[in-house]
């Protein structure tokens, strides 16, 4: 390895109560809020084919009349307490607000910029009322900060003169003061969700990036902070030029999951999924695959499985309501977490061979193992194969009343579960009792036929 003065200054997963907390929640809201829910995708009777947080750079959307869309930014339906009572009821146990996109709008009443909602119609601080109501109703609240603001005069993609760098330099300047006071007015929140830290001024300022993650902990000990902020000397990003995670966890896992336990190289992580295929912002018009509750479900199931988070996010629309789609799935969702949430917090791998019906989830630091069925086979045979030294000791579903299962054993370290129904509508949660170094099930199990 090389020596780096910017690259991870910690080898592996943080061991810390904070860093724990996070990584027993599992289920996350993400909300993209902003002046694009103004247009919603479209803009004066013409459709755009991006996402809709984008269409500030639609070649059909003058930049001006975006970046006057403040004038119109008054949310009259805006309702913190029912957006928080609406995601508790979901199960989401955190929440990732936009406090800035990369439009530059502050959601939040800066001093530091006088392009926020001090400026608009609606005048009062969104942000505010935002994390106390999610606070009173025991989800915690990250911050999305946007590094590139589209609407600053001193924001630079790449500096290029002498000229550039001096304002680029005032620019990082604007940063740093914009992240201390988000930690002076919230102190309760619990990290900072970093995006658009691409661009070559950002990822060849390596030691700033580093400077400014430490300033920002020196202020709030214990902040957790994704892979996407910084860069090291070398304009590595996400992991530096060792190969070692920079940040918390990894979090380029964007609208993708990782697909089995190699993939995530033993960091802590998190996936962050759209509805649609890809907008984040109010989107008027929703087109092409819109994820079921029973898909995203499946999602979150997959990433606890391979013992990450996963936050699903939602567009409110500017007036500050949800559309109906996204109210279902969260209620959709909402229901299934009542009955298995279970499975889902403190939830992370189990260390069994994957099976085709679905996944299992162990509860962390126990021998209890939940298998969340997915797809039942046409057999209806359920195969469990179990380590070496691990048998199985009990079965029984998670519902209520808990349906007891009494599973078929070859011997060989395998079983053969059933289920009496066959009609699912969602994903069936089977909690397994587990033992290990038994040798074999004394008998509690009649041998196979
Ligand atoms: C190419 C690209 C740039 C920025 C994004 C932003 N990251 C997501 C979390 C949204 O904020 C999206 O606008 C997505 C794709």
């Amino acid at each position: 390895s090389i020596t780096l003065q910017h690259g991870a200054h910690r080898i592996g997963n943080r061991t810390d109560a904070g860093m724990a907390r996070w990584r027993s929640l599992r289920l996350g809201q993400f909300i993209h809020w902003g002046l694009y829910a103004i247009p919603g995708g479209e803009w004066k009777g013409k459709t755009y084919n991006g996402a809709a947080e984008w269409i500030r750079s639609w070649k059909e959307m003058p930049q001006a009349e975006y970046d006057n869309l403040y004038k119109q930014f008054n949310p009259v339906n805006y309702q913190p307490e029912q957006w928080a009572l609406q995601a508790k009821n979901m199960g989401a146990k955190y929440m990732i607000i936009t406090t800035k996109h990369h439009d530059g709008f502050c959601l939040w009443p800066s001093k530091y910029s006088r392009y926020t909602v001090a400026s608009s119609p609606w005048k009062k601080d969104i942000i505010g009322p935002m994390v106390d109501a999610y606070n009173k109703n025991g989800i915690d609240v990250y911050l999305y900060f946007s590094i590139i603001d589209w609407n600053h005069p001193d924001w630079r993609a790449s500096p290029k003169t002498p000229a550039d760098s001096i304002a680029y330099g005032r620019f990082k300047v604007f940063v740093k003061n914009q992240l201390q006071e988000l930690l002076t007015k919230y102190p309760t929140i619990k990290g900072f969700w970093f995006d658009g830290t691409w661009d070559d001024s950002w990822k060849n300022d390596g030691a700033f990036s580093d400077e400014l993650e430490q300033y920002l902990q020196k202020i709030h000990p214990g902040l957790i902070i994704g892979s996407r902020l910084r860069a090291d000397e070398k304009g590595a990003r996400h992991f530096d030029s060792n190969g070692r995670l920079m940040g918390d966890y990894e979090q380029g896992w964007e609208r993708k999951l990782p697909e089995k336990i190699a993939d995530i190289h033993g960091n802590d992580w998190e996936g962050v999924m759209t509805i649609p295929e890809n907008q984040w912002g109010y989107n008027a018009r929703w087109a092409g695959h819109i994820k079921s509750a029973n898909e995203l479900i499946e999602m979150l199931v997959k990433s606890t499985s391979l013992a990450g988070n996963f936050v699903i996010n939602f567009g409110p629309k500017s007036d500050g309501t949800f559309r109906t789609e996204e109210v279902q799935r969260m209620q959709e969702i909402g229901q299934w977490m009542k009955v298995n949430g279970a499975a889902i917090y403190n939830g992370g791998y189990a260390g069994f061979e994957k099976q085709d019906w679905g996944y299992y989830i162990r509860k962390n630091g126990t021998d209890s193992v939940f298998m969340v069925v997915c797809n039942v086979p046409v057999s209806g045979d359920l195969r469990v194969k179990l380590p070496q030294q691990t048998t199985l000791t009990h079965a029984a579903t998670l519902e209520n009343p808990a349906q007891a299962i009494t599973p078929e054993v070859t011997g060989k370290n395998e079983y053969f579960l059933r289920l009496e129904t066959k009609n699912f509508h969602t994903p069936v949660v089977i909690l397994l009792q587990t033992s290990r170094n038994t040798g074999n099930d004394n008998g509690r199990f009649e041998k196979a036929k």
